[in-house]
């Protein structure tokens, strides 16, 4: 198959060749002889996202969201590799629930790793030795399954993880930081005044510090507020930010009300200003999107009743792809690539992922940026059916392609010039461990 001159993100035209799962050849004029022909022309084509953080809910909740449902939402997203976190029911913390959540991970239709969490019931030396993505994420607080952990279990986990070269993600909040003033409250920006933005930059700190006392590196999730970012970015750690924390504020809360409820909160426009500086700068090392989906009816409770989440891996890449078409915004398209692409698969050790070159992996997104679209929560794919972007200006993909799979094609995008709304289609398609398959698992 050739997919004939795309605009790559750094704006070069170039005809890209797959072959079975892999890019063949990246060049100009390529024979066409013989080969199915995407035409490309006037499009642009991305590696496929890497999201390092989504909630898929099975085991536990498949009302709130599946393996199936999610990973055709991250397709319609233009998400080709998804890392799933350890706290559905049970919790994935040794080998039976990390077997269990593999088999339901049968049913993605993206490529996909699986997250290991530690609790006190964790088993250490047969979950880091499964084909699993990172030790993580890591929560030093509770949030959604109440999985914070103390500080000694936290030092004990790192040294084990590390000693089996398995990475370590972690949620960083620190309870003892959080305000208690705020529980007087009902309003929903009661929950950003309640988890501080100091009680993120402090547990930031402090993991960053046991992870220098292990000689090890971490990685922090979500992270919120530019002090986090700034403390982890010189303790040498990396960092993710999310597409809420990126866009949104406490402002938006008056719309939002507890939709907007999430771990860690929103944070004031200025701080949001300052963290999406640091996304500009390079400083933040990657998108990802916490994607946590909850029902409507979980979420229309009071703001000490809601379940804290918001969905987000649909709209993630098309919301950046908006943001990078306006030049005022400082985020250019090879930034967009490097965010969602290029440094998860650096940071994560994925060599196959993450690049538009010969060798890797065919994971592509087409999309035409010279249009966009409303966000609408209805028309979104996942089980999730409402979202904090509402009417945002976005880029969708036409296409997503995972392995030299096309897995995704959205219905007007098929034929331009028939208005009459066609379906988007989804393709059956295995995703893969990104770790390596099951049965070379290591003894
Ligand atoms: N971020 C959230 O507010 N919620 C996440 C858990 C988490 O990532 O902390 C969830 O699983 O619902
Ligand atoms: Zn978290
Ligand atoms: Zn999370």
């Amino acid at each position: 198959m050739l997919i004939r001159n795309a605009t790559l993100p750094d704006g070069r035209q170039r005809d890209v060749r797959v072959r079975g799962e892999s890019i063949a050849e990246v060049g100009r004029d390529l024979d066409a002889s013989d080969q199915h022909v995407i035409e490309a022309t006037g499009k642009r084509l991305f590696p496929g996202m890497i999201d390092a953080h989504v909630h898929f809910r099975q085991p536990g909740y498949p009302h709130k969201e599946t393996w199936e449902s999610g990973s055709r939402s991250a397709a319609a997203g233009g998400v080709t590799t998804i890392v799933d976190q350890p706290n559905t029911d049970p919790p994935t913390i040794d080998g039976e629930s990390f077997d269990q959540k593999a088999e339901f991970a049968a049913d993605s239709v993206v490529d996909w790793g699986i997250n290991g969490g530690v609790t006190a019931d964790w088993i250490p030396n047969v979950l880091l030795r499964r084909r699993l993505f990172a030790l993580g994420e890591v929560f030093l607080a509770d949030s959604t399954g109440d999985m914070g952990i103390e500080s000694d279990l936290f030092a004990d986990a790192l040294e084990a993880a590390t000693d089996n070269d398995v990475p370590v993600t972690v949620h960083a909040e620190d309870a003892d930081y959080f305000n208690d003033d705020a529980k007087a409250r009902d309003d929903a920006d009661a929950w950003s005044a309640f988890r501080t933005a100091k009680a993120e930059a402090e547990a930031v700190e402090r993991a960053c510090t046991v992870a220098k006392e292990h000689d090890a590196t971490i990685h922090i999730a979500h992270t919120s507020t530019p002090e986090g970012v700034d403390i982890a970015s010189e303790a040498e750690m990396t960092t993710e930010v999310t597409p809420h924390h990126l866009l949104l504020s406490r402002r938006d809360l008056s719309e939002l009300g507890t939709f907007g409820r999430m771990n860690p909160p929103l944070r004031r426009e200025k701080r949001r200003q300052k963290l999406y500086e640091r996304v500009v700068d390079g400083t933040v090392d990657m998108i990802a999107t916490d994607h946590a989906p909850h029902t409507r009816e979980e979420k229309d409770a009071s703001i000490w009743d809601a379940p804290s989440g918001v969905p987000g891996v649909e709209t993630v890449l098309p919301l950046l792809l908006a943001e990078a078409r306006d030049p005022d915004s400082g985020l250019t398209y090879e930034r967009v690539r490097d965010l969602t692409a290029r440094n998860p698969a650096d940071v994560f050790d994925l060599p196959q992922k993450g690049a538009i070159e010969a060798g890797k992996d065919a994971d592509l997104v087409l999309v035409d940026t010279t249009e966009t679209s409303e966000i609408s929560g209805a028309a979104l794919h996942s089980k999730c059916d409402w979202t904090p972007f509402e009417g945002y200006d976005a880029v969708f993909p036409e296409w997503t392609m995972v392995r030299g799979a096309v897995v995704y094609e959205r219905g007007d995008a098929l034929d331009a010039a028939d208005t009459t709304a066609q379906e988007d289609v989804f393709y059956d398609h295995q995703g893969e461990n990104v770790r390596g398959a099951d049965s070379e698992r290591l003894e």
